[in-house]
């Protein structure tokens, strides 16, 4: 275990010295401070009103790879998940303290736009939320909105190829989207946040409405893009962040990251002993 600061991050890995690396070091803006770290907290605060939910967070976000962010409800996943392309932003009592850099860039600087930050770093909610619209129009909406027009049809397919969806709905892309089942609503919705072609995509608890095959589906889906895309992933279900996950944070009450580390060394060998006890189900 290595102290930084506010907290303990335990490691098993290279990311000993990445820990130790601080954010005044001497590395411009705008470049990436750590080899394959898409995304770094540092000492990252957020409060509603005057309760603080997330308290002093560090953490690197490996490129192209699934982390997973697991903990007892209210411990702040959603928080953190929602702090990293600002949308919490559109939560009035909401105040964000520290940094959280994107490609070396803090997202709090007054020069980003949140609504450009949002295309780069797509999100999925819990419950499907299509458009009242066709498969299509659901999937072009992020491109038309962004002035991507050319070739729609073509990106179209391709989103909704990624997506595991295209060989159930070929044929019907001009359906009502709202016509589809629990989990093909979800993989639409996951075909229309990467049909713009961000580098995140951030999931607050996808599967969790879903049926057992339904959320199958979902999990290989995941594990299928961050061949392409970096994965952030909120869950309840332990073994869901066990089974898909390359990197498992685990937050505890209090908003505290107590321990982030590969997946299997958090479910096998924690270095914390109040992470040993929530994933043994002593609490929580
Ligand atoms: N919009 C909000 N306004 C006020 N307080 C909030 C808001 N959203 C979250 N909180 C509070 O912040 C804390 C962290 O909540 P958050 O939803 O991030 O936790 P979580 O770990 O994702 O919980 P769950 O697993 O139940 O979804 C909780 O105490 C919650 O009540």
């Amino acid at each position: 275990m290595i102290a930084n600061g506010t907290q303990s991050v335990s490691t098993s890995d290279d990311s000993t010295a990445r820990s130790e690396t601080s954010v005044t070091d001497d590395i411009p803006l705008g470049s990436p401070r750590v080899d394959d770290a898409v995304i770094e907290a540092r000492d990252l605060d957020v409060y509603y009103g005057d309760d603080q939910a997330l308290d002093g967070i560090h953490m690197d976000i490996p490129e192209r790879k699934v982390t997973a962010l697991i903990g007892p409800s209210g411990c702040g996943k959603s928080t953190f998940l929602r702090s990293i392309n600002r949308m919490n932003d559109l939560i009035d009592i909401a105040r964000v303290e520290g940094d959280l850099y994107f490609h070396g860039k803090n997202v709090y600087d007054d020069d980003v736009d949140p609504v450009a930050l949002r295309r780069k770093i797509g999100m999925i909610f819990q419950s499907p939320n299509p458009f009242p619209k066709s498969i299509r129009d659901n999937v072009a909406y992020g491109l038309k909105v962004q002035g991507k027009d050319e070739n729609v049809d073509e990106k179209v397919r391709t989103a909704l190829e990624r997506a595991a969806l295209l060989e159930e709905v070929d044929g019907q892309l001009d359906s009502s989207g709202l016509d589809l089942s629990g989990g093909q609503q979800q993989r639409l919705c996951i075909a229309r946040a990467i049909a713009p072609d961000p580098e995140v995509v951030l999931m607050d608890e996808p599967a969790s409405a879903l049926d057992p095959i339904a959320t199958s589906k979902i999990e290989d889906l995941i594990e299928d893009l961050a061949e392409e895309y970096t994965v952030v992933i909120v869950t309840h279900n332990m073994q869901q962040a066990a089974r898909i996950s390359d990197k498992t944070a685990v937050f505890l009450t209090g908003g505290e990251l107590v321990e982030f580390d590969n997946t299997e060394k958090i479910f096998e060998n924690p270095e914390s002993d109040r992470v040993e006890d929530y994933i043994t189900g002593k609490f929580g």
